[in-house]
């Protein structure tokens, strides 16, 4: 819930795993990185809240949803590896409040989801999926 002048400054929700398996914590363990992002608007703010993409597209990307609206994105492509534009934020609210929820999917149990890439190309970009 974000109420005026709350915000979510950029960041990415994929998170950096420890190069040793073992310093994971449970989350990254058993359910593996946040692949992707589901973000369901149950309140929408009479001004600001925004949530920006700074690095999607020539000059970024603003989603104002509304109530209802769900937006989804990846944060990383087949190869677990994170994807540079779903850099993101929330803008900061100048007037009434905001209320979402945020669902991270994580890889672990999504592996038959999607066709193995092939070869030695990466797929699924970010870019190649929304633009
Ligand atoms: O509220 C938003 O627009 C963004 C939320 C977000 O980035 C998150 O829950 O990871
Ligand atoms: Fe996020």
């Amino acid at each position: 819930m974000y109420e005026p002048k709350g915000h979510y400054a950029p960041h990415y929700d994929h998170l950096f795993a420890h190069s040793d398996p073992e310093q994971r914590d449970w989350w990254m363990k058993h359910f593996g990185n946040r692949i992707a992002t589901f973000l369901l608007i149950l309140e929408k703010a009479e001004r600001g809240g925004a949530t920006v993409f700074p690095l999607l597209g020539r000059n970024g990307v603003t989603v104002q949803p509304n109530i209802g609206d769900a937006l989804f994105w990846f944060n990383a492509d087949a190869t677990d590896e994170r994807e540079r534009s779903s850099l993101h934020g929330a803008c900061p609210i100048t007037a009434g409040r905001k209320v979402a929820a945020t669902i991270w999917v994580r890889t672990i149990g999504q592996e038959l989801l999607l066709p193995c890439p092939t070869g030695d190309s990466r797929s699924y970009l970010f870019e190649q999926t929304f633009l």
